[in-house]
């Protein structure tokens, strides 16, 4: 066994994950590892990912980057919600909001309003951020302050826990969209410049040691190239992890069934068109689009399940949907592989990315989950000895995580109030995962909370949850029912504080469009 601590990490893929792994890996570690990223030139990123979570500007905030220099970069714009648009009945949406849910003596907002709603819409009624949704407002002022700058004050207090140790403290009230590509090379440039040396090449072979490790990769043009720990970031060829050291893959497509896509990036003029503060996901018959308002042009997809509908039938699905500004741009089909390894770290390679796993984009989750494998995998950063036990931890956090997920997205197509194509009843009739069926008898009678959902951090808090199980509608949900038997004013005068908070922020923020317009003025 080496007695040499491992200090030279080699990642293959210069995707989304590849190159925030190197530039995390070089802000963490700084010279006390070697850094060297290849990435194929011929081979493409998969060019789509672009919503995020909130938990992401810790990402930002680790690197030393402000607002005000990347996101013009990359076109990025805020993300207060994500509006499920026709998934409960056509016409109907809702949305689920950065924000915390209030509680009110003792029991959630969401209860009180099944007990005694002012309105048919809980999303409105129980957060502010729904209000700014609908009415298409900028979370910062144009000055730049945010606003609650309680948020703010938070965020510093509880600077450097990992987004695990974040869970439950705060609610950032927003993430961000930002075009994936430009944030490739906006990351680029940071890591290269710290140091990550950059190697454009094609992995042809990896060959293994007599102990089954990786001894080195072999690449087209630069020969062999040597390392101590080795990053599969070769999306969904899992060319080190997957095909070298033969982990299996378990798919999760028993429970999700979507696994192909098309995708569009269609200019806009975003002055006249204005810019939503939120993802949409518009259900369709066999699947559902996804919209992403960047600054200068939108971002837009349908995921579908392709025993229900072919490439050609959704591609013309998605440019009737968007309209005339889509005639002339290029689609790109996506096949996708849903699931994840049985083991994301294996010997000296550890996956992450698509390499990794993945669950179709219905809550923006890819994102999150390499942040998550990456902030995992330097608290689980080996030492000479290469502890299996640290391994098998950071194996248990990574599945914990993607099969958490997993559950939150079974939960909304078995919710989902829309029955009316053969994809859509189907959904009703589908296994779910181990433990969800179990749950979600418990959430007919009492709202997801911290003691009833999936057990081990996922990323999604319950509130979560209860705007799914609210909003979709099918699962029938009743309030707790001592509320029957309480005052119900307490509750009614947080209704009406909901109500006045969202009625000063709408007349006194700017559109989204207009903040960013300032914000590219003012950068
Ligand atoms: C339809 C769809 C929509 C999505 N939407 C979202 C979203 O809104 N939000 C979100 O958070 N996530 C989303 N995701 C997930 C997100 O796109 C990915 O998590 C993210 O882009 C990371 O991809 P990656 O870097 O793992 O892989 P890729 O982007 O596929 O990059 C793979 C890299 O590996 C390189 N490579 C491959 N083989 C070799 C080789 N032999 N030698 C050298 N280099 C090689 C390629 O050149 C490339 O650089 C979406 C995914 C899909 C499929
Ligand atoms: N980790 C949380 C997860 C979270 C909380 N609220 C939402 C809303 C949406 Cl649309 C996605 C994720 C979450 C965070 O990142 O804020």
């Amino acid at each position: 066994m080496s007695t040499k601590n491992p200090d030279r990490v080699v990642i293959v893929g210069g995707g989304t994950a590849g190159w925030m792994t190197a530039s995390y890996l070089k802000k963490a570690f700084g010279d006390k590892i070697s850094v060297t990223l290849v990435e194929s030139g011929k081979i493409g990123t998969i060019g789509v990912g672009e919503a995020t979570f909130s938990d992401i500007r810790h990402f930002f905030e680790f690197l030393d980057l402000k607002e005000e220099e990347w996101m013009p970069a990359c076109n990025a714009t805020y993300k207060l919600a994500v509006r499920f648009q026709d998934w409960r009945r056509k016409g109907h949406h809702f949305y689920h909001p950065f924000e915390q849910m209030p509680t009110v003596n003792g029991f959630p907002l969401t209860d009180w309003w099944l007990q005694d709603g002012p309105t048919d819409r809980f999303d409105t009624d129980c957060f502010v951020m729904a209000n700014l949704c609908d009415a298409g407002r900028s979370p910062r002022f144009l000055d730049g302050s945010l606003i609650d700058q309680g948020f703010a004050e938070g965020a510093k207090e509880l600077s450097g826990l990992t987004m695990s140790e974040h869970q439950g403290k705060t609610q950032f009230p927003y993430a961000y969209h930002f075009e994936a590509a430009l944030l490739a090379k906006y990351l680029t440039k940071y890591s290269t410049d710290r140091g990550v040396h950059h190697i454009i090449d094609e992995v042809q072979d990896v060959r293994l040691d007599e102990r089954g490790w990786i001894d080195h990769i072999v690449t087209k043009d630069h020969g062999s190239l040597e390392g101590d720990l080795f990053v599969d970031c070769t999306g969904f060829r899992g060319v080190l992890l997957n095909k070298a050291l033969e982990v299996p893959f378990i798919s999760y497509q028993d429970t999700l069934p979507n696994d192909s896509a098309v995708a569009l990036q269609v200019p806009l003029d975003m002055e006249k068109r204005g810019i939503n503060p939120y993802t949409q996901a518009t259900a369709q018959d066999a699947g559902w689009i996804w919209t992403i308002p960047l600054f200068g042009r939108i971002g837009t997809g349908y995921v579908y399940a392709k025993d229900y509908l072919s490439p050609e039938e959704a591609e013309r699905t998605l440019r009737e949907f968007v309209g005339p500004e889509a005639a002339e741009v290029e689609a790109n089909h996506i096949r996708m592989r849903i699931g994840r390894s049985e083991q994301s770290w294996k010997n000296n390679c550890v996956a992450i990315g698509l390499a990794s796993g993945f669950v179709e984009p219905l809550e923006s989750t890819g994102i999150f989950f390499i942040h998550h494998a990456i902030e995992q995998m330097v608290k689980h950063f080996p030492a000479a000895d290469w502890s299996p036990e640290l391994r098998k931890s950071y194996n248990s956090s990574i599945a914990n995580v993607m099969d958490g997920v997993r559950e939150f997205l079974v939960l909304h197509y078995q919710g989902a109030g829309r029955d009316d194509t053969q994809y859509w009843k189907d959904t009703k009739t589908r296994a779910v995962p181990d433990g969800l069926a179990e749950r979600l008898e418990r959430w007919k009678v009492q709202l997801p909370d911290s003691e009833n959902v999936f057990p081990y951090y996922h990323g999604l808090p319950p509130y979560s949850y209860m705007c799914i199980l609210l909003g979709t509608g099918a699962i029938p949900a009743r309030a707790t029912p001592s509320l029957g038997m309480s005052d119900t004013a307490a509750a009614h005068k947080e209704f009406a504080a909901i109500r006045d908070k969202s009625r000063h922020l709408i007349e006194t923020l700017p559109s989204t469009y207009e903040y960013f317009a300032s914000m590219r003025e003012r950068s």
